[in-house]
């Protein structure tokens, strides 16, 4: 473990047993309504899903062992603790939420247990609490609405348009030069608000205005990504891989613009890159795998994707048929969803192109319980907050042979506008 920090005496092996408690409870109709302003973590779709607050525990960690060792941290954490969860649903319990680095080795990633989770699913809700806590006093009264609006400055991040358009151009000779077939190149925008911005805020408007994607918060990273990496319901496993974007349009321009995504060779074949590089990491963990023969449309408010839903069933022997969710993470990360392929070769041209440290941008965030069950989706669409009234913003783009710089730049603007509308309202 290069980087640990432990906040809770259960973790760190002291003798005191923590109780946790969930109870069900009426008032999870309108879960990010629930937020308190500091410490949000979120992982909510359609209404449903988990937010928290408070830290019971927390965890950073980086290394090649990471993953290892946050799967060990949290089965220590949770073996030690004393649960009550009558409910015993996927999410109740004990719940760690994580944001994993796009490059765990080299980056931080953080792993949160929250002091409060309020969790929602198939309209059934609950309450759990970490602690010493009655769970009649940690529920907030819902909190206020929007405010006036913010005034925003935007100013470039790393590399200017320009600049990496011409880093586009670059990785598409490099592929042209047959060292690799894909890489996923990403840029950073900068902005800054008049006023503190409100985590609550952006995310029930992201929430709103993606209903389909997974609006997430773990540690300052707030986004809605519409990709889920990979989710466990015991041996349950499924994933949404996304690769091909087109812009929306208005009117019958965006009939035409969603036909030409859908028979376009180039986005189908950068599509397949990324569904054959989750396949490949899942397949030795699989009894079966349900992989469908071509993708389908997702349309989302700013942007339309080609989208492959994937299913398989975890083998139940071997060491493979042990793996818990954290280590299943780490065999599909990174996909050609957000590196490329070959992985090594699209790896070192985005450290050598890109200009810019990822972070937890395009890294695994999500969440797991105590008994291995949990969701992870890729953090896109996202920002992370850099201090009270600043944000960096991330978008990025499949590079492949046919990529022509102006339209990937284009694309990063329509990728940025999904956190963008939330900032502005
Ligand atoms: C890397 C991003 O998107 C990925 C997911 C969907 C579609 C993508 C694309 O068409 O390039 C990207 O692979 C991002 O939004 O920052």
């Amino acid at each position: 473990m290069t980087a640990a920090a432990l906040t809770s005496p259960a973790a760190a092996g002291g003798s005191s047993a923590r109780t946790v408690t969930t109870v069900r409870t009426d008032a999870a109709g309108r879960l990010l309504d629930r937020l308190p302003a500091d410490g949000v973590l979120s992982w909510v779709r359609r209404g449903e899903g988990l937010v928290g607050w408070g830290e019971a525990a927390r965890l950073e960690v980086s290394g090649p062992h990471a993953l290892a060792d946050a799967a060990s941290w949290w089965a220590e954490y949770a073996t030690a603790l004393d649960s009550h969860d009558d409910l015993r649903l996927p999410g109740s319990g004990p719940v760690l939420f994580a944001s994993i680095a796009f490059d765990p080795v080299g980056g931080t990633s953080v792993f949160v247990v929250p002091e409060v989770v309020l969790g929602r699913r198939d309209g059934v809700g609950w309450l759990t609490t970490v602690g010493d806590v009655d769970p009649r006093d940690v529920l907030l009264p819902e909190a206020p609405h929007d405010g006036p609006p913010l005034r925003l400055r935007y100013a470039d991040g790393a590399l200017d348009p320009a600049t990496w358009s011409a880093a586009v151009a670059a990785a598409v000779e490099r592929i042209d030069a047959g060292e690799l077939q894909k890489v996923v190149l990403a840029r950073d925008l900068l902005v800054s608000a008049d006023v503190p911005l409100d985590p609550r805020r952006l995310l029930r408007r992201l929430a709103a205005r993606f209903p389909d994607c997974w609006t997430f918060a773990v540690d300052g990273l707030l986004g809605a990504t519409p990709e889920l990496l990979l989710r466990r319901e015991g041996r349950q496993l499924s994933a949404r891989v996304l690769a091909g974007t087109a812009p929306r349009g208005a009117g019958a321009d965006d009939d035409r613009l969603a036909a030409e995504l859908f028979a376009s060779p180039k986005d189908r074949a950068e599509h397949a890159l990324a569904v054959d590089s989750l396949v490949g990491g899942l397949e030795p963990f699989c009894a079966t795998l349900d992989v469908p023969d071509g993708p389908e449309l997702l349309t989302l408010a700013n942007v339309r994707h080609l989208a492959s839903d994937v299913t398989g069933t975890q083998r139940r022997t071997g060491a493979r048929g042990q793996a818990g969710l954290l280590e299943l993470v780490g065999a599909v990360h990174p996909t050609a969803a957000v590196c490329g392929t070959p992985t090594p070769a699209a790896a070192a041209v985005i450290a050598e192109l890109e200009g810019m440290d990822r972070g937890r941008y395009a890294g695994p965030v999500g969440w797991l319980d105590a008994r291995g069950d949990g969701e992870f989706g890729l953090a896109l669409r996202c920002a992370e907050l850099v201090d009270d009234d600043s944000a960096r913003l991330f978008a990025g783009c499949g590079i492949v042979a046919e990529s022509d710089p102006a339209a990937e730049l284009a694309e990063t603007q329509s990728k940025f506008a999904a956190f963008q509308g939330a900032l502005e309202g």
